[in-house]
């Protein structure tokens, strides 16, 4: 029985197969998929998840200890192998050493995680010769002949820097791919590129040597529970939908936070900045979820046509919509790194003008988004870590409330930390009185959902690799579009050099940004006052 066809039918035309290739995970076929797994069926169709550069960050940090978690919970096929392929001279006890400590292993899971480990290999070999993937084919070959002689299914996970990532993908493509009589997939980690001409010649290299369907660019953020929550919130409650348009909506902000700096990554920071870094992924598929039309269905090229039809949509960003800056030490901070700003750090020199943190104003000219600003803000060093998006709404008309005391409503989807939907709102202020005031609906994930846990980000983009779903994966042409925005400012940024407002470790970020936002009709009142439910 093999573990993917039993879940989903074989194709019978191309339609067909691209639904079945694209589907998303229904719950009805995840739910099917965990039963399947705890009848303890034999699954015997051979996979193998191919880690390249295991010796790296990223492979201890997120994705072996992904791959832990998913076997753990019994959501990997059973006959799988996990190869790690480096230069490094590594051995699996020494891989161990490296993501042990990430992989979060509970007490009693000990003996699974032996388990886990009796799955891994290690391939060592360079990333520009053919050695190493012959290798790493042997023993693929050698495993499908352990495995009754069935086709291998092939994941290859592409964790390396993109100096090497032409090579290995073409190295890729001559040594290891399938016979045609099962799948491969590759995996690829940002930067997709530096820029539009760079990002278009590795999609044109990549279009060589895969078809669309084989290529998976991750953006994690699109397996983050709230990302995922936006489609569902938009589409699923008539309540919203009438006013999600310029008629009602006064602006749409999008926010990427974090507190701590940019330590131990400061040389490759420095060579991307903040725009690439967050902002040309992140966060404008964030604003493309949140902006973009219905699709015709929850086929992952109907939903991936309508992220392209907003982006094609949006203008090009221009010089006075952005304000950049770059954070510097803060004394007064409590923050351990706080002492260090950015060009204290020995990887940055000394005349960087590099970006940590941007605010872009974004102009989609379409029928529902016309004179609607688009607030993307990002940034290191600030003063709290927090991801959302907020919707703020326009004031009602015909105000018949003593002057000012009506704010605008605010929808607002935290998408980290503490997972949350709120409302903000108007209501009569509780008592005798008549006066109004402004308070929330709020739906807090850890008071809703108390028994349910979340996963990682990673761990649903992984299995719908395994599924074949691609809808929270980037298209090339997204990728294409999504450039093309960014794109030129960037280039301007970089050829006048323009310097970025320095901002002190710890706080909001440049003022220039609130007043930007100001400027395009953002309200900050400041008079709302949140108490959490346990507070009350
Ligand atoms: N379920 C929950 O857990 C809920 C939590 N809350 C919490 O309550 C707090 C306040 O809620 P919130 O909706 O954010 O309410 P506010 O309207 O008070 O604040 C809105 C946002 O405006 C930004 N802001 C602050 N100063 C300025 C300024 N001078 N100019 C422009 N923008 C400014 C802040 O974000 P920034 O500094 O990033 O710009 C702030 O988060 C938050 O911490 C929120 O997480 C609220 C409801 C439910
Ligand atoms: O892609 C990136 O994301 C991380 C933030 O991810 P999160 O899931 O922890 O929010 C960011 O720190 C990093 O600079 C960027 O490359």
């Amino acid at each position: 029985m093999s573990w993917e066809n039993d879940m989903i039918p074989p194709p019978t035309s191309e339609q067909d197969r691209r639904y079945s290739v694209s589907a998303p995970l229904s719950k009805d076929v995840v739910d099917a998929l965990i039963a399947s797994m705890q009848n303890n069926l034999k699954f015997e169709t051979p996979y193998v998840f191919v880690v390249f550069g295991a010796s790296g960050d990223l492979a201890k940090k997120k994705i072996y200890p992904t791959l832990w978690w998913l076997f753990r919970d019994n959501l990997l096929p059973a006959n799988i192998k996990f190869v790690g392929y480096a230069r490094s001279d590594l051995t699996v006890p020494k891989l161990r050493d490296s993501f042990e400590k990430y992989c979060k292993v509970r007490d009693g899971e000990n003996e699974k995680f032996v388990k886990f480990l009796e799955h891994c290999s290690y391939v060592q070999g360079k990333y520009d010769t053919s050695d190493g993937f012959q290798k790493l084919k042997q023993y693929i070959d050698a495993f499908q002949t352990e495995s009754n002689n069935q086709p291998v299914n092939r994941l290859y996970y592409l964790a390396l820097p993109p100096a090497v990532f032409n090579v290995v993908s073409t190295e890729l493509k001559q040594n290891c791919m399938d016979n045609g009589d099962s799948w491969t997939r590759v995996i690829i980690e940002k930067p997709f590129g530096h820029d539009l001409k760079s990002s278009c010649e590795l999609s044109n290299h990549l279009a060589k040597l895969f078809k669309e369907d084989q290529i998976y660019r991750i953006d994690h953020y699109l397996g983050k529970e709230m990302v995922q929550n936006l489609m569902v919130m938009r589409f699923g409650n008539r309540i919203l939908a009438p006013s999600w348009n310029r008629d009602h909506i006064a602006s749409v902000m999008i926010s990427f936070k974090e507190d701590f700096g940019t330590g131990g990554r400061a040389g490759y920071f420095d060579t991307a900045g903040i725009i690439r870094d967050v902002m040309q992924n992140h966060l404008m598929q964030i604003l493309t979820l949140v902006a973009m039309e219905k699709p015709a269905s929850l086929n992952a090229e109907d939903i991936r046509d309508e992220k392209v039809k907003v982006l094609k949509a949006t203008k090009i960003v221009e010089l006075k919509d952005v304000v950049v800056g770059q954070y510097i030490s803060n004394a007064e901070c409590s923050h351990p790194e706080a002492s260090q700003g950015y060009k204290d750090d020995p990887a940055v020199p000394a005349d960087s003008v590099t970006p940590t943190y941007a605010l872009a104003v974004l102009h989609i000219n379409n029928e529902r988004w016309e004179g609607v600003p688009f607030f993307l803000r990002c940034g290191k060093a600030l003063n709290e870590k927090k991801a959302e998006v907020r919707i703020q709404f326009k004031e009602v008309s015909g105000d018949i409330y003593p002057s000012g005391e009506l704010k605008r409503s605010e929808l607002v989807m935290r998408v980290q930390p503490n997972e949350a939907v709120y409302m903000k709102l108007m209501t009569k202020k509780p008592g005798m009185g008549f006066g109004v005031e402004e308070t929330e609906l709020d739906l807090t994930y850890n008071n809703r959902y108390k028994e349910v846990r979340l996963p990682d980000a990673y761990e649903r983009l992984f299995l719908e690799v395994f599924m074949g779903s691609q809808i929270n994966f980037v298209r090339t042409d997204e990728l294409e579009y999504a450039w093309r925005i960014l794109t030129p400012v960037l280039e301007e940024l970089e050829n006048k050099k323009v310097k970025p407002v320095e901002y002190k470790f710890g706080s909001r970020g440049p003022v220039e940004g609130d007043e930007l936002m100001k400027k395009y009709g953002f309200v900050f009142t400041g008079t709302y006052k949140w108490v959490a439910p346990n507070k009350l």
